[in-house]
């Protein structure tokens, strides 16, 4: 019998690479910063922005004293005396804390809210009966002189410079004038609403100024939507850097309801195939994911990539559901209940807040609303689920239902040319070649009747089947991660390629048989369908 005399030294075999792999990992590597793309990128500077006067409240001690007097003597009218009264002057309006007399009750002061208010009208308030957590009641007069609540000086506040919030957003100031800001990312979606001219407009721009000031490019993209071509055309200038779009779009700023239709499919197609890289990755949601990947964890040969924010802005939602209904509404609804985990949020406006816009599937997917003023009680409940915001007084007074408590704010100003200089600012510097692409979104009824006739297949047939017979595995959804295409796009170029013979009939969650066993077969096959 012959004896194998093996050599001191042998290449290692398949199994023992495997295992040699994770030495070679626990050598240190820099970690990934997706900042380096741009590396030289400048934030934008405060003193863009401008100041609007100043900050400081103006009070007026005449006025608070005529009013806190009408107060108590309108109250007087109807039997209720008060302990205390005291007065918190904000921005736009004054608050005027009342503990009633031992033996008076709430409810009674809330039964005559509407009188009160009646008596009151010249002053123009909104009762808080009770105010949550204190037992006590509110009366908000608006101020003769209001004060401007510059962005600005917003966001040169400490709470903003050193948030750790993922996508901060400075909103505006409470009665008490401390700054509101929120995290879009844990709202996780917004739908603000208002009456013409009261405010919505300078919103939106203070929303996406706040996260201009907070992000680099490789850390967020906007998918901005204004039907009304007017709103949003300044972000123009960012497109390389903070726009995403359609491939092959040119303007990325989506103007027809038809572009927006497939916008929004491709959006949930970028959903879809985030859903997939993060279950591959053993991470439950964007941070955990980019985590790993900063670490180097994640391999980008295999489709593994940074994931940037993505907010959506729809600005003037009314004109695009009553045009395309259920088209626009079933793709937000979706977004809206799955796409936080992955990192995309959505913030929608209207100037019509209806029951036919502002619909029951919308509502129940958007816990963060805000109302500026609105011309009726009813609009109010629609958004807000309760009235109150028919009484605002505009120029950016309004109302955010967040969290289960609704607070009144003033919101932050920032004008239109302060805007255009961020942009500006950003514009000039050096971008990506391109905006961010979305994937691509292919309309079913575009493709109706074309399914299996070969004339007319897909243009990305070939490549799936290449993909499909170099990974000999024939599963859906390989196409979807590597090809970047929806389900039902990568489910028809699979049928296309059962058709065509390359792959093996439908068998339910398995994957399907791959016919075609090696590449140059592959190529004989491609070539005589030429
Ligand atoms: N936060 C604010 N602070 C002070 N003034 C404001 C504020 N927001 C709006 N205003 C004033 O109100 C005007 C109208 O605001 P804006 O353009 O945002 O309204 P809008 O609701 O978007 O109107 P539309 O729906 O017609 O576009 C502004 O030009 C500005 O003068």
């Amino acid at each position: 019998m012959a004896f194998e005399i093996k050599p001191v030294y042998e290449d290692p075999t398949d199994e023992e690479v495997e295992e040699i792999v994770p030495v070679r990992e626990t050598v240190p590597v820099d970690p990934y910063e997706p900042t380096l793309d741009l590396r030289d990128y400048k934030y934008p500077a405060l003193d863009l922005l401008e100041n609007h006067g100043s900050d400081k409240i103006v009070q007026d001690a005449s006025e608070l004293e005529k009013n806190k007097n009408q107060i108590i003597d309108t109250l007087k009218n109807y039997d209720i005396s008060i302990q205390k009264i005291s007065a918190t002057v904000g921005p736009t309006v004054t608050l005027y804390e009342i503990v009633p007399a031992a033996g008076v009750r709430i409810s009674r002061i809330k039964n005559l809210e509407d009188d009160i208010a009646l008596s009151l009208s010249a002053l123009g308030i909104r009762i808080i009966a009770p105010i949550p957590g204190r037992g006590t009641i509110g009366i908000e007069v608006p101020n003769v002189k209001k004060t401007i609540v510059s962005l600005r000086n917003m966001l040169a506040s400490d709470k903003f410079q050193h948030s750790q919030m993922d996508l901060p957003i400075a909103i505006g100031k409470k009665i008490d004038n401390e700054n509101f800001i929120a995290d879009l990312a844990k709202m996780p979606h917004l739908l603000m609403a208002g009456a013409t001219g009261q405010g919505k407009s300078v919103g939106i721009n203070t929303l996406l100024v706040s996260l201009l000031y907070k992000k680099h490019p490789s850390q967020l993209k906007f998918v901005l939507v204004d039907p009304k071509k007017v709103e949003l055309s300044l972000y123009k200038l960012i497109e390389k850097h903070f726009l995403a779009k359609l491939p092959g779009e040119e303007d990325a700023i989506i103007t027809d309801t038809k572009k927006v239709v497939h916008t929004l499919n491709a959006l949930c197609i970028e959903m879809d195939l985030r859903y997939d890289l993060l279950k591959e990755a053993g991470t439950r949601n964007i941070r955990e994911y980019n985590a790993k990947f900063t670490q180097r964890r994640l391999n980008p040969q295999k489709g593994h990539r940074y994931l940037p924010f993505i907010v959506l802005v729809i600005d003037e939602f009314a004109d695009l559901i009553m045009t395309a209904g259920k088209e626009v509404e079933m793709p937000i609804a979706r977004l809206a209940q799955l796409a936080r985990a992955v990192g995309i949020h959505l913030i929608i406006a209207t100037q019509r807040p209806s029951v036919n816009i502002i619909t029951g599937t919308i509502k129940a997917n958007f816990p963060a609303r805000i109302a500026f003023k609105v011309s009726s009680k009813i609009d109010s409940r629609t958004i807000l689920d309760t009235g109150g915001a028919e009484q605002l007084i505009g120029q950016g007074d309004m109302l955010i239902s967040f969290n289960g408590e609704v607070v009144r704010l003033q919101c932050a100003f920032v004008d239109t040319p302060e805007v255009e200089s961020v942009a500006e600012f950003i514009g000039e510097q050096r971008g990506y070649p391109d905006a961010f692409l979305l994937p691509e979104y292919i309309d079913e009824k575009d493709m109706e009747g074309k399914d299996f006739s070969l004339a007319d297949r897909d243009p990305l047939f070939e490549e799936a089947a290449r993909v499909i017979v170099q990974n000999q595995q024939g599963s859906t959804s390989l196409l979807q991660r590597r090809m970047k295409l929806g389900y039902n796009r990568a489910g028809r170029l699979m049928d296309q390629l059962e058709a065509a013979g390359i792959v093996g009939p439908n068998m339910g969650s398995k994957a399907r048989d791959v016919i075609v066993k090696s590449e140059s077969d592959l190529e004989e096959i491609l070539n005589s369908m030429l």
